[in-house]
């Protein structure tokens, strides 16, 4: 059986400003996420980790390139047909988890079904459900700020991957969380890939979170770098824990 691609990026550039103001956030970027696996990027602050994630998950729109999530190539979706997509099939997870702190729990998951259409009652069945994958449906009716840094997070992996998401996006999720619980949010999301075959990239400074990923790239201004040249790299050396 032909493995499917979750996530295929292929010549990705984008470029801010023009002239000699101009920044290459990325310079040709090729990368292909197989449904079921997760790639770690790492590399310096400015390489253009964050950029590859916003572009991937039709946030940004890059310069050239192509984008293909689930099979569609994002360049030839109308605005309104990627934000479909977006609200569908692509889940985010960000370092400050990004709730809605007038919504409960069960509600900020819910939300992005009820964007899309579905109605009332059964997003908050489906949120219930996500919730419950993530292991705390009892918090359902919880507001953000009564809950601690771990319990937030979960929230927001139930939020991304409620319903019937095929692409998982995090950028530095455990950066707001002790050790302990940041280890925990990352089973959740390698979970998440073997069992439902979802595509996931996980964008990381530290190289025990990177240890969850079927493999790690290294970007270094706005290119893949090669594992050893980057071992070569002092920022990511400085930024590895002993
Ligand atoms: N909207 C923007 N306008 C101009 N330059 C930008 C913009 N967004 C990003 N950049 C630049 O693009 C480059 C890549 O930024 P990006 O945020 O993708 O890097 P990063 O690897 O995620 O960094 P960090 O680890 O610090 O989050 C940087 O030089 C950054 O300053």
């Amino acid at each position: 059986m032909a493995i499917k691609q979750g996530l295929v990026l292929q010549g990705l550039t984008r470029t801010h400003g023009d002239g000699e103001q101009a920044v290459h956030a990325l310079r040709g970027i090729d990368l292909v996420v197989q449904e079921g696996e997760l790639v770690a990027v790492m590399g310096p602050s400015g390489s253009g980790k964050s950029t590859l994630l916003t572009c991937a998950g039709g946030l940004d729109r890059p310069t050239s390139g192509q984008v293909l999530v689930d099979g569609n190539d994002l360049a030839t979706l109308s605005r309104n047909e990627v934000a479909a997509l977006r609200r569908r099939r692509i889940g985010y997870v960000f370092q400050d988890f990004n709730l809605i702190p007038a919504l409960t729990a069960a509600e900020n998951v819910a939300l992005p079904l009820e964007l899309d259409g579905t109605r009332a009652r059964a997003a908050r069945k489906q949120a219930l459900l996500a919730l419950q994958e993530v292991g705390i449906e009892e918090l359902a009716d919880r507001f953000p700020d009564d809950m601690s840094g771990g319990q937030r997070q979960r929230v927001a992996i139930a939020r991304a991957i409620v319903g019937e998401r095929r692409l998982l996006l995090a950028d530095e999720p455990t950066g707001a969380l002790d050790s302990e619980t940041g280890e925990a949010v990352l089973q959740l999301l390698r979970d998440r890939c073997d069992q439902h075959g979802i595509a996931g990239v996980l964008v990381t400074h530290d190289a025990r979170h990177a240890a969850w990923a079927d493999r790690v790239i290294y970007l270094r201004d706005g290119v893949v770098g090669s594992a050893t040249q980057s071992l070569l790299d002092a920022d990511v050396l400085l930024e590895a824990p002993r």
